[in-house]
């Protein structure tokens, strides 16, 4: 077994009592002579959670007045946490006696009050988080639901990897060191603080040396469909920074909370580069009294990637080999071989506490047999699953305020707004430009899940209608190819643009009628929540979340689910595909259409109720010291554009 490493000299300014919880914690803080302020680490940042919550459980009437002063300033009077907080840590720390009696006295006056506090201290990770880094909707949820769930009351914090020079995030200055593979490797954590939630940045040159990029870039690998080799290596380093941010790092910057999350926290991972973070949890802190009451929550967005390596690999992990028996797996598909592998989703979902996916539908045909389960339906029948809607940003897609569209509306005008937004967004792509036309859209990831190549398939049996098709995505290569084609064979019909465009994925969200959302599975997509949102009327094939989202004749239209098999496009699909947009496109301009797009519109899709049911489950894990929310409102809206790479 291997030990992080403490530097004692970096120790000297801690409290004696910082001092214990530190060194049990065996980690290492940069001893740079000018350290950042939210390297500093204060005296109050060693009060843990459940001393807080016991302190704040009863608080004495005489206090009330105060306290209720106090609570308006705070967050939504629930979060007397900093006075009580800072009263107990005065009293514990090497005052002169009178002093620390009075402390000692306050405190308690401000314990009785049976204030009801709330909140968890929750951890995200995962490997994109937008707006910093996304290749598609795993970077939404966690630039979406972590302000919700902080919003509500929660101290939350994402880690994921510095994949650039992120010119918001500033330079903690701590460093921890971390068993990767053979080698010892030091790690940074840069940090901003932004919408109410501590973003923290993993520094480390398997990051930004790979990718130096923002967004849709080369976080996976050098191209689309390859992977990197030592992505392993990669995302053991990011599980285990992960579990020593809410431990080493002092955050002050939020004005409910200060000092490090502690250890009683619930860490949300998502999806297979997360799956072995139960294993590190147990194996490096459980087992020494560290992070007893912690739990995982594991989130399955894709079960398509599983992160299947050789079994030898295993040994890269430094986990004992009991752990073996959950990463092993027989793969019954002959790509790239068949026979006996290592599965990080497996791990995830076996060692985790509690499995939760991205919408109900998903959920159940997740467990319905190997053809949706990708061959972890058993394990899933036997750990249980609980799906639970994604919700979308509606601050970043906002047809009132978007910054992309040069038309603003809301539902009552969207009706004015579309033709002039459907013209600007014709003019953009280069196809003629006439408001008549039913435009629809599409915009995604071009892999087999996403159905493009069904599309592309339909697109002869419906393009004689009045129609124009215009598809944005980035991946795999051939598909890519069929975009590009698509101008050469229909110069006044359809466009294909094969790039990652945020600007023209807002226009098309904004000037199209319809957008086409045909894929062979879908976890829950989010395209079609954007839509909705924009009164653009989303055609959907019937599987995932696409079933719970979209309501046939009431807010969109279905065609039925597709085949899974993606060797080769099922002719009935490319037929449901093409009667399904013809029986849409009758009801262009007429009242049945706008019906649905005030339907559309007059949804609720933030992450607001996602963000309740969320804290139930968490809550359910019983972390110490963990109390329900409160129904807030976002704290800091704050603008988005500064993430962009120098
Ligand atoms: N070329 C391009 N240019 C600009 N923007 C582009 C783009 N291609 C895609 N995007 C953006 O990427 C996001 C895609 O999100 P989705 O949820 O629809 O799919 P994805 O399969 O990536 O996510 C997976 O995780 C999410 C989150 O759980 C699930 O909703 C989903 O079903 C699951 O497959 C959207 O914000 C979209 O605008
Ligand atoms: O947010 C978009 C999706 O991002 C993640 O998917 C990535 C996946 O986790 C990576 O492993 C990789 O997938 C490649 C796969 O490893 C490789 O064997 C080959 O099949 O090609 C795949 C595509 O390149 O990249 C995926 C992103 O493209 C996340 O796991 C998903 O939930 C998100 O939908």
């Amino acid at each position: 077994m291997w030990e992080f490493r403490t530097s004692s000299a970096s120790l000297k300014s801690i409290t004696n009592c910082r001092l214990l919880l530190l060194s049990s914690a065996h980690c290492c803080i940069s001893n740079k002579k000018h350290r950042s302020p939210m390297a500093t680490l204060t005296a109050s940042s060693f009060c843990t959670r459940s001393l807080h919550v016991n302190l704040r459980e009863s608080i004495g009437p005489d206090s009330k007045a105060t306290l209720k002063k106090d609570l308006i300033t705070t967050h939504r009077g629930l979060r007397a946490t900093n006075k009580v907080d800072e009263l107990h840590v005065k009293a514990k720390a090497k005052v002169n006696g009178r002093q620390a009696k009075r402390y000692a006295s306050e405190s308690r006056n401000w314990r009785s009050s049976g204030l009801i506090v709330c909140g968890m201290n929750i951890v995200f990770f995962g490997t994109e988080v937008g707006p910093w880094s996304k290749t598609g909707g795993l970077g939404d949820v966690l630039g979406g639901l972590p302000p919700a769930m902080a919003a509500n009351g929660h101290r939350v914090m994402t880690v994921s990897p510095r994949y650039d020079q992120y010119k918001d995030a500033w330079d903690t200055e701590v460093i921890t060191e971390l068993k990767v593979g053979e080698k010892v490797e030091k790690v940074r954590f840069f940090h901003c603080y932004k919408r109410g939630v501590d973003r923290v940045f993993v520094d480390h040159p398997l990051f930004l040396e790979k990718v130096w990029g923002k967004t849709a870039s080369k976080i996976y690998g050098p191209i689309a469909g390859e992977d990197y080799k030592d992505n392993q290596l990669r995302f053991s380093l990011l599980c285990q920074a992960a579990l020593e941010a809410p431990r080493i790092l002092n955050f002050t910057n939020s004005k409910y909370f200060s000092g490090p999350y502690g250890e009683d926290v619930v860490f949300v991972a998502n999806d297979w580069h997360t799956g072995p973070l139960a294993c590190y949890l147990e194996t490096n802190y459980k087992s020494r009294g560290i992070y007893k009451s912690a739990r995982v929550a594991f989130c399955i967005h894709n079960i398509a990637y599983q992160g299947r390596f050789a079994f030898a690999d295993f040994s890269l992990l430094n986990l004992p080999d009991h752990y073996k028996s959950s990463f092993d797996f027989i793969d019954g598909y002959d790509k790239p071989i068949k026979g006996r592998k290592i599965n990080w989703m497996k791990a995830g979902i076996l060692e985790s506490d509690k499995v939760l996916t991205v919408s109900p539908y998903y959920a159940k045909e997740l467990v319905s047999g190997v053809e949706k389960g990708v061959e972890l339906d058993n394990v899933l029948r036997k750990t249980g699953i609980i799906g639970i809607v994604n919700g979308m940003d509606v601050q970043e897609w906002n047809p009132l305020t978007d910054k992309y569209t040069s038309v603003k509306y809301d539902a009552s005008t969207v009706l004015d707004a579309k033709p002039l937004l459907k013209e600007a967004l014709q003019a953009e792509v280069g196809l003629p430009v006439d408001r008549n036309i039913p435009v629809v859209g599409f915009i995604g990831r071009l892999e087999e899940q996403k159905g493009s190549d069904i599309l592309i398939a339909a697109i002869p049996q419906f393009i004689k209608e009045n129609v124009q098709i215009i598809i944005l995505g980035t991946g795999k290569k051939p598909m890519e190819k069929q975009l590009e084609q698509l101008e050469k064979l229909y110069p006044t019909k359809a466009r294909g643009v094969a790039k990652f465009n945020v600007p023209l994925a807002h226009m098309i969200t904004a000037g199209a009628d319809f957008i086409l959302v045909p894929s062979r599975f879908e976890p829950c997509g989010l395209i079609q929540l954007h839509a909705m949102r924009y009164g653009t009327v989303p055609i959907v094939a019937s599987t995932g979340g696409l079933v719970d989202t979209v309501k046939e004749g009431f807010t969109g239209f279905h065609m039925g689910a597709f085949s899974v098999e993606s060797d080769a496009v099922d002719p009935a699909d490319a037929i449901a595909v093409s009667t399904t947009v013809k029986r849409a496109l009758v009801t262009y301009g007429t009242s049945a259409l706008t019906e649905i797009i005030k339907n559309c519109m007059a949804q609720d899709l933030s992450w607001k109720g996602p963000a309740k049911k969320w804290e139930d489950v968490l809550l359910s894990l019983d972390v110490a010291s963990s109390k329900p929310g409160i129904d807030g409102e976002e704290i800091a809206p704050l603008a988005k554009e500064n993430v962009a790479t120098p």
